[in-house]
């Protein structure tokens, strides 16, 4: 059951036709089916049946406070990676009993946050980081849960600029030092162990490697407790691709079924961090045609969307697929489609296959509802997009459009000018 679909030769978004969206917000514009949310929400959930877990969405696919509300209201709590995340989250009610702080730089002004806060715990990424929390919960008067975000040196067979589980990357602590760290914070006062974390990387088609990470962590946690330190969670980070083109990732009932059955003797509550899993496919961005032009053998469709509004294009060469809004196009074209950026990387589409959009015309850029709002920018003084949630057959707007006094805010003019 999709619910961006054709009704006739219109585009929807539940019952709502997407044009009727951009006639009262404004293009470009996010917009998200609240029906898509929820069904991926209890997909991912119900693969894991009566096996205790915690859902801890990840914010910083898609952070408006909304869309976390809905999270909380099913039940879910978040990872984060910034006080700007926590203080989201918490704006919308999520129980700061279900937040796992995961991010190599976490300042001390953010895990003081952390730890008033009342999270579940930190996933703790460098020697020196166990060190500072411990430090500074000794300071508020505060025992931190802590997991060690351990790097099992897996390689996730995706983007390699989403690749995190690898030596290589920056993320977490190896698996040679993982267990003297464990140790070393075991005599902390102001620590208390309750986990182990990983977080391979983003977009898997596969689980291999996320069984492949466990069976890793596993002969840590053996070893741990060993040594007599015992751990409540196992938390197995996000990672789950969706299908964005030609892609086959897992179901989430078969990952769900693989991580299961290597977990389910460790007597451990499981974390998951999905992100994009959730929210990829719960939006699309639709934008609006402003003008074509030919050059040599080459169409390009010039919209008012840019990479400022979608980065993962410029940024990974990422496929976002794309769609009429209304179906009158003249046939098909190879085309690129570019957006107002004065940079030759503003694309959101390259030399594909694409409906023949003519000026004025809308298209809906697919998949954009995870890392698609949350990485704009301002770039060019473009003011960011609206987002816009769908239920059924009503709508709300659930971020307006900046306007060019928001881009201003907070600049100054010094006074010896
Ligand atoms: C620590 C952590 N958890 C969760 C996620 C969410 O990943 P995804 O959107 O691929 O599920 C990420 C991003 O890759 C991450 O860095
Ligand atoms: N932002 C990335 C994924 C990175 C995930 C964050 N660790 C994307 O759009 O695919």
């Amino acid at each position: 059951m999709h619910y961006f679909q054709y009704k006739g030769n219109e585009l929807y978004a539940e019952d709502i036709p997407i044009a009727d969206i951009v006639a009262a917000v404004g293009s470009p514009v996010f917009i998200y089916s609240q029906a898509t949310f929820e069904r991926h929400y209890k997909a991912f959930d119900e693969a894991f049946g009566q096996a205790p877990h915690t859902i801890c969405y990840s914010v910083k696919a898609n952070s408006n406070l909304a869309i976390l509300k809905l999270i909380a209201g099913l039940g879910g709590g978040v990872d984060i990676v910034s006080g700007g995340e926590l203080f989201r989250a918490l704006e919308a009610g999520v129980d700061p009993k279900k937040i796992v702080y995961s991010g190599v730089g976490k300042r001390d002004d953010e895990i003081e946050y952390a730890l008033r806060s009342d999270i579940l715990m930190f996933n703790v990424e460098s020697e020196q980081e166990i060190d500072r929390i411990n430090e500074i919960a000794g300071q508020v008067g505060k025992k931190a849960g802590i997991a060690l975000r351990v790097n099992p040196n897996v390689d996730p067979q995706t983007h390699p600029y989403i690749t995190t589980g690898l030596k290589k990357a920056k993320f977490g602590i190896t698996m040679e030092d993982a267990v003297a760290e464990y140790k070393r914070a075991a005599q902390m006062s102001n620590l208390e162990i309750l986990g182990i974390d990983c977080h391979i990387g983003s977009q898997l088609t596969n689980v291999e490697p996320f069984v492949d990470s466990i069976k890793k962590l596993k002969e840590l946690i053996s070893q741990l407790g060993e040594l007599g330190i015992e751990l409540k969670y196992l938390d197995l980070g996000g990672g789950l691709g969706i299908q964005y083109d030609a892609e086959d990732p897992p179901l989430p009932a078969d990952y769900g079924a693989a991580i299961q059955s290597e977990t389910k003797d460790l007597g451990l509550h499981l974390i998951f961090e999905p992100g994009r899993n959730i929210a990829g496919n719960a939006g699309i961005l639709a934008a609006k045609c402003l003008f074509t032009k030919e050059r040599d053998d080459k169409h390009f469709i010039i919209i008012d969307a840019g990479m400022n509004d979608l980065a993962r294009p410029a940024l990974y060469g990422s496929f976002h697929g794309v769609q009429p809004v209304v179906k009158d196009q003249d046939g098909m074209v190879a085309a690129d489609i570019v957006g107002p950026i004065c940079e030759t990387g503003d694309f959101l589409v390259k030399e594909r296959q694409v409906p023949m959009f003519k000026q004025g015309d809308l298209m809906a850029f697919m998949s954009a509802g995870a890392y698609g709002f949350t990485m704009s920018s301002n770039y060019n003084s473009r003011p960011r997009a609206a987002e816009v949630l769908v239920n059924g057959n009503r709508f709300a707007v659930i971020r307006e459009r900046e306007t060019v006094e928001d881009l201003i805010r907070g600049e100054s003019v010094p006074d010896w000018m």
